[in-house]
């Protein structure tokens, strides 16, 4: 490609210098006039060219063209500049005008191809005036991964020059890291700004002999200065001109390190800071200090006509990551983008309810608990006196509650108390900022406990605030999250005797369709225990009915863009329990993360039906049921997940992973599986991965979850029914078990029995219909179908069926 013929003869730099004012630029770095681009596949890479008039006077952009045939390349502009020089088609340019060439490249085979393209230009339109050019020589490279892997620790991105410039953008400054240094020496003789004069470029491309134009006047004095000798007239200019010659190197070669579509994580140690990966930063590439800054521009605003470029403070260099500190603007905005979410926080703020309770509601992974965790937080940074009691029915959601408060950065943790039951086991829960202390619960004096902004407790512990003496109105707002699972006395527990029914807020969240209460006795679920407060408020109080315009959002906010899961994981429960309308809006980066896993019966349909047909057992000493078989095929999933090659996709760690199990006694099989298995037992992480019951679950989110749904006997269904326990027969624990999944949802059972159930029945005829059913042949189950079907038109007594074919 260099060897172009009338590069013999002239220097190459003439023919790729810019001239004339004019620039011709590309949005990825050009050396040496030689603009790089990288491909990993064999698809369509576009690059842009960009030309410029920065002179005083008019230009004619007259043609361009290709020097060599360019097969894999082709080129298009808005204006047809055409291949052919013709100055009725040519383009008048005035100053600062810019103009776009697209180059696009594909190639099918490996390899490198280049491409070297003459831009013509001229000065006038006189057909005597001689045009000028300028070069660029571009070379496209398709490489495969391995040749990826092989290459820097970091997968190559082109380097780009400013990945975004946009048209007008804000300064969001950032957090900067605390100063080691104890500063006893005031300023007392202030330092001015200094700003780089826009010279600097020209005249480093001037010294380096890329223009070749007459250059202006003031760069033709500069460079005079800097080939003087040094005296005692020149001496600060000549020192100004060459610290800003080195800042101008400085940063052209800090921006190779741009980057493009890169996530960063919360550090764990610090919730306030921001982790970027950075290969190369402990060699000094790029050579990275405490207290540097970056410059951050999100992906999705990035066409907006003004941007915000968030300001990162370097607080921590590591090995290959920096830790950066941002304003705290740049966190938490999920809120922002929706309208219902934001109302609701507002809402309970400015308390526009009051005294009724405030109302979230919504099907699964709506962001209610996302909600309420940041309306408390608004309201503990808000209402100066505030004091807050948030709860849940269960401890895992009281738990799951507490640690959102806990790691949301905006409220100081120590405000934060979580109480727990003295009855609970120390060993099973969470301590920070708890009753906890060692091996024992200690339950602080009163004053000590109301001292504290936030305090968190089970629905039932809360009573233990009122037996302790709280006073009424001591709590100004208390929130109730996942309020469909308690019975309406449960859950006024926790307000009877401690809110202040006129001036005190009640907030409840949760969603009817999912567990609700769960009673033995027939005649208190017929006299109406069953129903919960929520569910009450909902269906027979009329401030929170849906009118003609909907909802009254000033009592009530019902949430149904799902950020969860992926689209074919929500379908059924969707339509089954939510009439269609909850709109899927998980983010793809996650929720389409195990599309194309090897494991999948259909690629880009992570559900899978995994049919066994097992044996549900009870060892003597307990009445709840296991399954062995759906243990092996659980394991053998846990396996394939965790310790098999992933072909694309990120590694999984055991706490993204949630088995589910409708019985005790298989949660507690399961666990011991894994703790006897050779491979997993000493998988990184695994005492972290949770298995257990669908009330454990509620509220919860994985990204994979699987599913035992153990019962294999017929016979058994019944006491399902009436002990209101496993799967069977209960459509709100079906719901809120597959309902729990963000990217790949795993049901093992024996499908025979589970098609006996309507809904069973209906997930499993999905699974079929989309290819996502896998295990037991399909073809017998048919089979077995239609041979039940011929013996029953045998009209042969049932009990002989019975003993013979079930
Ligand atoms: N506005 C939002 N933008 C993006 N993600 C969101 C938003 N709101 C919530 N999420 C994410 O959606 C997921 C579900 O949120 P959350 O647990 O609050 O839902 P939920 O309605 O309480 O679910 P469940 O009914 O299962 O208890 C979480 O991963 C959360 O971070």
């Amino acid at each position: 490609m260099r060897s172009s013929v009338a590069a013999l003869y002239l220097p190459r730099s003439v023919f790729i210098s810019d001239k004339s004012g004019v620039r011709v630029s590309s949005e990825l770095q050009i050396e040496d006039g030689m603009i790089q681009l990288f491909v990993e596949k064999a698809e369509i890479c576009e690059l842009k060219l960009i030309v410029e008039n920065t002179s005083q006077d008019a230009v004619y952009f007259t043609y361009y063209t290709a020097l060599h045939w360019l097969q894999y390349f082709t080129l298009e502009d808005s204006r047809r500049v055409t291949f052919e020089p013709n100055l009725l088609l040519s383009l008048s340019f005035l100053k600062g005008e810019k103009y776009e060439v697209t180059l696009r490249f594909k190639a099918e085979q490996i390899g490198v191809y280049p491409a070297t393209l003459a831009f013509e230009f001229k000065e006038n339109t006189q057909p005597a005036t001689r045009p000028f050019h300028i070069v660029r020589f571009v070379q496209a490279e398709y490489r495969s991964e391995l040749a990826a892997l092989l290459g820097p620790e970091a997968p190559f991105r082109p380097k780009r020059l400013e990945t975004y410039e946009p048209a007008r953008c804000n300064i969001d400054e950032g957090v900067p890291p605390e100063s080691f240094a104890r500063n006893l020496l005031k300023f007392v003789v202030p330092l001015d700004n200094y700003t780089r004069p826009s010279y600097i470029s020209d005249l480093a491309e001037v010294l380096k002999g890329t223009i070749v134009t007459v250059p202006l006047v003031c760069l033709v004095v500069f460079r005079s200065l800097l080939e003087s000798d040094l005296g005692f007239h020149n001496y600060i200019e000549r020192f100004d001109l060459l610290l800003y010659l080195e800042e101008d190197q400085m940063r052209l070669d800090i921006k190779r390190y741009n980057k493009d579509d890169v996530s960063m994580v919360k550090d764990c140690e610090n919730k306030r800071l921001l982790v970027l990966e950075l290969p190369g930063v402990s060699e000094n590439r790029p050579s990275v200090l405490r207290g540097d800054q970056l410059l951050l521009t999100k992906s999705e605003e990035v066409q907006l006509s003004t941007v915000t470029k968030y300001k990162g403070y370097v607080h921590r260099v590591e090995l290959d990551q920096v830790k950066l500190g941002f304003s705290r603007r740049l966190f938490d905005q999920k809120l922002d983008k929706n309208p219902e979410q934001k109302n609701a926080v507002c809402n309970i703020v400015a308390g526009t309810s009051k005294p009724a309770p405030y109302l979230v509601f919504g099907p699964p992974g709506t962001g209610k608990t996302v909600t309420i965790v940041e309306a408390i937080k608004q309201v503990e940074k808000n209402i100066p006196g505030a004091y807050i009691l948030a709860c849940a029915p269960s401890n895992s959601a009281a738990d799951q509650l507490c640690e959102k408060l806990i790691t949301s950065e905006h409220v100081d943790a120590r405000k934060i108390y979580r109480v727990y039951a003295s009855s609970r086991n120390p060993k099973d829960i969470l301590k920070k900022n708890s009753n906890v202390e060692g091996n024992t619960i200690i339950f602080p004096c009163k004053e000590d406990l109301m001292s504290y902004k936030i305090l968190v407790s089970t629905l039932v512990t809360a009573g233990r605030l009122v037996s302790g003496g709280f006073p009424i109105g001591h709590f100004s707002h208390i929130f109730v999250d996942e309020a469909g699972h308690a019975v309406e006395p449960e859950a006024i527990i926790s307000v009877a005797g401690l809110l202040n029914a006129e001036t005190g807020q009640l907030v409840l969240a949760g969603d009817p369709k999912q567990l609700g209460p769960i009673l033995r006795s027939p005649f208190a679920i017929r006299y109406g225990l069953g129903l919960s407060l929520l569910e009450r408020l909902m269906t027979q109080n009329e401030l929170y009915q849906k009118g003609t315009t909907g909802y009254d959002n000033r009592y009530v906010t019902k949430l149904l863009r799902n950020y969860r899961s992926h689209p074919s994981i929500l379908k059924i429960p969707n339509e089954m329990f939510y009439d269609g309308e909850l709109v899927a809006c998980a983010d793809e980066m996650i929720s389409h993360q195990y599309c194309m896993w090897e494991h999948l019966p259909k690629s880009g349909f992570p559900v899978i039906f995994h049919g066994v047909i097992g044996k549900d057992e009870r060892e003597s000493n307990s009445p709840s049921f296991f399954n062995t078989s759906e243990i092996d095929i659980i394991i053998d999933y846990m396996k394939k997940l965790l310790t098999q090659a992933k072909k694309g996709i990120a590694k999984i760690s055991p706490k993204e992973i949630g088995i589910i199990a409708p019985y005790r006694k298989q949660v507690e099989k399961i666990r011991k599986a894994i703790k006897l298995h050779r491979e997993l037992k000493s998988f990184l992480g695994i005492e972290e991965l949770k298995v257990g019951s669908v009330e454990e679950f509620q509220g919860q989110e994985r990204k994979v979850i699987i599913v035992s749904t153990v019962r294999s006997d017929k016979k058994h269904i019944i006491l399902d029914e009436t002990f209101n326990i496993g799967f069977l027969k209960n459509e709100k624990r079906f719901n809120v078990a597959v309902t729990r999944a963000k990217s790949l949802l795993i049901m093992v059972g024996n499908p025979i029995i589970l098609r006996t159930d309507a809904t069973w029945g209906r997930f499993i005829n999905y699974c079929i219909e989309e290819e996502g059913y896998t295990g037991y042949d399909i073809s017998n189950l048919e089979e077995t179908d239609a041979v039940v079907e011929r013996l029953l038109a045998l009209n042969i007594r049932e009990e002989i069926i019975g003993k013979t074919w079930l």
